[in-house]
């Protein structure tokens, strides 16, 4: 067990054990938000599957109106009208014709543009068209998006929206996907008590939990389960075993320090597990504790609700991207310049919750210990200030990580 690591070196002990997930499943397109690809998708069809018209007006031939101006129309007979939705091999343009087509309707065989109806004067038998069009002006072409066993999408990224739509564009309802890996969350403490229950004295209200979770729902990844445990250390050792049956991921929050209902030195022991490292040279969230079991990787965050949050973002996301490929987890490092000063009294590699905006670095009002919760309100970032840095001040370009 490696006691007080850089940040550097933590990361790499937890991406050396990160393993890549290969296990795939078959998702409803629907459902498939977040998840990365496990198959190439290729084009079942052409896009758009038929030549169509990109306007409301009239199909023809560009010849029949060469030279046609306001004052002097081509004047064509109306052959038939024709939507969205009908089958253009059934029309056929011959000389001196028109089409009435709507936007999105096939053209019909042989014409070569679509004139805007607000260029003609809408004529129902005959047609007056005021404007000459050269040859495939407003004409959308079989395929002009994408053709037929084209590569759109490819094994390994991410589905968002966009990609979703494509797959029903091509008419999947379903999608081959790695699985996500399998997140569990216990908090510890017998301090805490859950929202929505009377407050004794002494305790307070648990906030890691909902924190922790809400936020790996929004990077991605909803966790299986969130529970609370005792500070027991048998009780605990008994609920990480349990836990780790499926989970790849176990992040713990409280009991890492030195205090002594500091149960996860004592839970992780009964456990079995292996420590890998303990304490990080940064703050917050010094007393990190690394381990695994298994398969399973466990990372035990400071009770602190800044500890938690700020390591969660340093050390799980990094993780979340080695086991998935999906870069998408990874942090955004940006340059801002400070608009105030700031103190750093502790030695060590600094975090500290940040607004980012325009270039510029502010802070919250408040105190931004790693026990206060309240100035997390409306930060976006981690102000990063190197060990051995003092006090930054106002003008000063620094780094900072976007959350
Ligand atoms: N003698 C020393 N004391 C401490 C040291 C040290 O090196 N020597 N390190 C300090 C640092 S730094 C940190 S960080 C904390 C870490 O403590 P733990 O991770 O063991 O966490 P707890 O003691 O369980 O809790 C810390 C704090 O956070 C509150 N908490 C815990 N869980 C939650 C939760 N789910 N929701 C909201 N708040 C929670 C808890 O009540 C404590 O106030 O240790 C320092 N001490
Ligand atoms: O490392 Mo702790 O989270 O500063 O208080």
């Amino acid at each position: 067990m490696i006691e007080g690591i850089l940040l550097e070196n933590a990361l790499e002990e937890i991406l050396k054990r990160a393993d890549r997930i290969t296990d795939t499943k078959k998702v409803k397109v629907e459902e498939a938000n977040g998840f990365c690809l496990a198959e190439n998708i290729y084009a079942e069809l052409d896009n758009p599957p038929f030549p169509r018209s990109p306007v409301d007006g009239y199909a023809v031939r560009s010849e029949d109106i060469r030279g046609a101006v306001r004052g002097n129309p081509a004047v064509l007979k109306v052959a038939g009208c024709i939507y969205a939705g009908d089958n253009g091999g059934a029309f056929s343009i011959k000389p001196g014709e028109a089409y009435r087509i709507m936007t999105g309707a096939p053209f019909p065989e042989g014409a070569d543009t679509a004139v805007k109806q607000e260029d003609t004067d809408c004529g129902e038998e005959t047609v007056k068209v005021n404007k000459s069009q050269k040859p495939w002006d407003n004409y959308c072409f079989q395929g002009e998006d994408y053709k037929k066993n084209s590569l759109l999408l490819a094994k390994g990224s991410r589905i968002t929206f966009a990609e979703q739509g494509i797959l029903s564009g091509i008419g999947r309802t379903e999608v081959a996907v790695y699985r996500k890996p399998v997140i569990r969350v216990l908090t510890t403490g017998d301090e805490l008590c859950q929202p929505g229950n009377p407050l004794k004295p002494g305790k307070i209200y648990d906030s890691n939990g909902m924190m922790v979770s809400s936020r790996l729902r929004e990077l991605g990844v909803k966790p299986e389960s969130v529970s609370h445990c005792a500070d027991s250390e048998a009780g605990l050792a008994a609920e990480l075993k349990k836990a780790a049956e499926d989970a790849d991921i176990i992040v713990t929050t409280g009991g890492v320090s030195v205090g002594k209902k500091d149960i996860l030195h004592g839970a992780l022991e009964i456990l079995g597990a292996e420590k890998i490292f303990w304490r990080i040279r940064l703050q917050p969230g010094t007393p990190t504790i690394f381990s695994v079991y298994g398969k399973t990787l466990i990372l035990s965050l400071s009770g602190n609700p800044f500890g938690a949050m700020a390591n969660l973002e340093l050390l799980l996301r990094p993780a979340l991207e080695a086991m998935t490929g999906d870069p998408a987890f990874a942090m955004e490092m940006r340059r801002g310049i400070m608009e105030v000063d700031f103190e750093k009294r502790c030695k060590v590699r600094r975090f500290v919750r940040a607004v980012y905006k325009n270039g510029k670095v502010s802070f919250p009002q408040g105190i931004f210990s790693s026990g206060a919760i309240g100035t997390l309100r409306g930060c976006n970032c981690l102000l990063d200030i190197p060990a051995g840095r003092e006090n930054v001040k106002a003008g000063e370009q620094v780094a900072v990580w976007m959350l």
